[in-house]
């Protein structure tokens, strides 16, 4: 038996109450909470649903679409021109219903290649497909539907240059079907400079929801700040840790750390020295580095740890060091009369287990993964990434004393990760194509007037008995730093100590949501997408992505300008000093705000000045954006310059 998960958490639950319209009788908001497989059966008047009934192909199939849209809606059905981003669980289902439904001109994007976990509910897929990539299978066995259709797959990340700007130009309709937060925010972006209509989705268990984007009309994707990841306090992941998820958050910290690109805002960063010592020899030899690395972390570090009497009670007794040899002495596996029916992986392993699975995993990193060393991040999806993770938050709550976990387990912990529901996915996948069905009819009109809806699927608790859920299309929000104002405020530590490489990937990719952001001060480029890390070439060219933001000349108050070519997306940034800025809340050193104007102000007046003061802010604020503007608009027309003499 597989695991099956997905994580499509996106976005949260709407408070209820207002903002949500009424059903009529006969559309889809009318299922009862029967059960789920009643809900597919009972009520279903779609297009999506009645066409999934006709599984014969082309001409029987067409002439029953037509049938019940009429000769002008499948005429618009046919000549619609659709990207799907995504062939995973949604994906597979929204490709299906698409062709079913009469769409002919389809290009499908997945960078993923079928894992024999995704076979339960990516029905496009079978055992023999392991392996392939999901948007080329997905695309040959929708075709086997629908001969006619004309669908080009494309194996790779959207956020590949190819699928810029210009490819998105071609497509009528954006159809969504991803599981990251990342790609959501890129395509999301891509479609708003594109100027293209966009259909959002998600699931995570039994909830679901889609909705739709129309540049200036809708609320974007980013127009209301996402749920973000927990955080937990610094010195709780550092010093103290009491719970599983503690040890994990610091193990795949400690993942990035050893075999990632250089982070200061890893959790860690402090242990990066020392780490690197161990990797310093050009031929480290994997085995003696993980033993090394453990007797480094789960037994000096510890002993020093423990030492800090101040942390330490009768409550919380210091950890206890864990010596490799005695580690691999401890042969004996926790179990319990229930394991006999368990898997491999759902047992919890030895100590001496968890010792050799660390020593091996770094081994394999520094075998057949040394060429990915000082690129690689912790996935969830990544066996070894995995591996090192389970074994280091083992062997970390072995030190104090906290119960250690499974592999699968500290998977579903340390990936989010929440079972993935095929119903949920098929009810979502339909009601995407209900949407763009309204979309598509809504060309040269007015959202507003369309019946375009945000449709919520909520279960074991729905609202009023009512498992779907229709709310009326939110107009942007004036502030968005994407679609809105566009300027957004960030406030950090120390501008002597924050180098510009560290603002630029923790703050402006991390936090922001950018993909290759360039940085500008002034008008002049003081951040390079193209040299992220400090060299000669970067030198050259007169970059210094280790200067600190003094070092370039900024204070508080100082104005940058951020421009991501890749997504077609800019955005001013005001930058603040805020020597108190919480180390508990903020680890990375950056609190970012979008520009409520009011708020500011509040927060400058309150800050004892009064209305004078305010209206300096005032004053000030409209110079910044006044400059702003003309900092971006000189910045254009100089790349309109290079690009003309590049044309030549
Ligand atoms: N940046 C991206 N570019 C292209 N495709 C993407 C990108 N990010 C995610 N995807 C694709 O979106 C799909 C999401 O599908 P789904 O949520 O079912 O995830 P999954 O990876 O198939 O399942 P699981 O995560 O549970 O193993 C995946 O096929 C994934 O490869
Ligand atoms: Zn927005």
């Amino acid at each position: 038996m597989e695991r099956h998960v997905e994580n499509n958490r996106f976005r949260q639950e709407p408070v209820g109450g207002s903002g949500f319209c009424t059903r009529k009788a006969g559309e889809i908001g009318n299922f009862r909470q029967d059960s789920l497989g009643k809900l597919v059966a009972v009520g279903v008047k779609t297009l999506v649903l009645q066409a999934m009934t006709c599984a014969d192909v082309t001409a029987a199939g067409d002439a029953a679409v037509k049938a019940v849209v009429g000769e002008e809606r499948f005429a618009m059905i046919q000549s619609a021109k659709l990207l799907v981003v995504g062939a995973g669980g949604i994906g597979c289902e929204l490709l299906k219903n698409l062709v079913l439904s009469g769409f002919r001109e389809i290009e499908v994007v997945d960078l993923d290649t079928i894992d024999v976990s995704n076979l339960n509910r990516q029905f496009l897929f079978r055992r023999v497909h392991v392996d392939r990539p999901k948007s080329v299978v997905a695309a040959e066995a929708v075709k086997q539907f629908r001969p006619n259709a004309n669908i080009i797959s494309h194996h790779g990340n959207v956020k590949d240059p190819q699928f810029g700007l210009e490819f998105i130009g071609k497509f009528d309709v954006v159809v969504n079907a991803l599981d990251n937060l990342e790609a959501r925010r890129h395509v999301n972006r891509l479609c708003l400079a594109a100027e293209k209509p966009l259909l959002e989705a998600g699931s995570t268990g039994h909830l679901g929801q889609v909705t739709v984007i129309r540049k200036g009309e809708t609320e974007c994707f980013e127009c209301q700040a996402k749920p973000s990841q927990k955080v937990y306090p610094y010195c709780t992941i550092r010093s103290t840790p009491e719970k599983p998820v503690h040890c994990l958050t610091w193990a795949k910290n400690l993942f990035d750390l050893c075999f990632g690109p250089e982070d200061e805002s890893n959790l860690l960063a402090d242990l990066a020295a020392e780490m690197r010592k161990f990797q310093a020899q050009e031929s480290v030899d994997g085995e003696d580095a993980g033993r090394r690395i453990f007797a480094h972390l789960f037994e000096e570090d510890i002993k020093k740890q423990a030492q800090l009497e101040d942390l330490w009670s009768d409550q919380r007794p210091p950890p206890g060091p864990l010596c490799y040899e005695d580690a691999l002495k401890n042969t004996e596996r926790p179990s319990t009369d229930a394991d006999k029916d368990k898997l491999e992986t759902q047992k919890v392993p030895s100590v001496a287990g968890d010792a050799q699975g660390f020593v091996a995993a770094v081994a394999k990193m520094y075998g057949e993964r040394r060429e990915l060393i000082g690129q690689s991040s912790f996935s969830k999806d990544d066996p070894v990434a995995m591996d090192f993770v389970h074994c280091a938050a083992n062997l970390r709550m072995q030190n104090y004393r906290i119960g250690r976990l499974s592999r699968w387990d500290a998977q579903s912990i340390a990936g989010s990760i929440i079972p993935a529901v095929a119903s949920t996915n098929a009810i979502v996948a339909g009601l995407e194509v209900v949407q763009l069905l309204h979309v598509l009819q809504s060309v040269g009109k007015n959202m507003k007037d369309s019946k375009a809806r945000t449709v919520w699927v909520r279960f074991p608790e729905p609202s009023r008995k009512k498992i779907l859920q229709p709310s009326s299309l939110h107009t942007p929000n004036p502030d968005c730093f994407v679609c809105g104002s566009r300027t957004a405020r960030v406030a950090l530590r120390s501008l002597e100590e924050c180098k510009i490489m560290a603002l630029a990937k923790g703050c402006i990719q991390g936090q922001l949501g950018a993909h290759k952001p360039a940085l500008y001060a002034n008008g002049s480029c003081i951040f390079d997408p193209e040299y992220p890390e400090p060299g000669e070439e970067a030198e050259e060219e007169g970059l210094h992505p280790e200067w600190s933001l003094s070092q370039w000349g900024l204070t508080s108050g100082s104005l940058l300008q951020v421009e991501d070519e890749g997504q077609g997306w800019s955005i001013n940034l005001v930058i603040r000093e805020e020597p108190d800025l919480d180390e508990q809340l903020y680890p990375g050193g950056f609190k970012v705000s979008q520009w409520p104007t009011q708020w500011w102000l509040q927060v400058e007046a309150g800050a004892g000045a009064g209305e004078e003061a305010a209206k300096d802010m005032a004053e000030k604020k409209r110079k910044a954006e006044a400059d702003a503007a003309e900092a971006t608009a000189a910045k254009k027309a100089q790349l309109d310059a290079n690009t003309v003499a590049l044309d030549d």
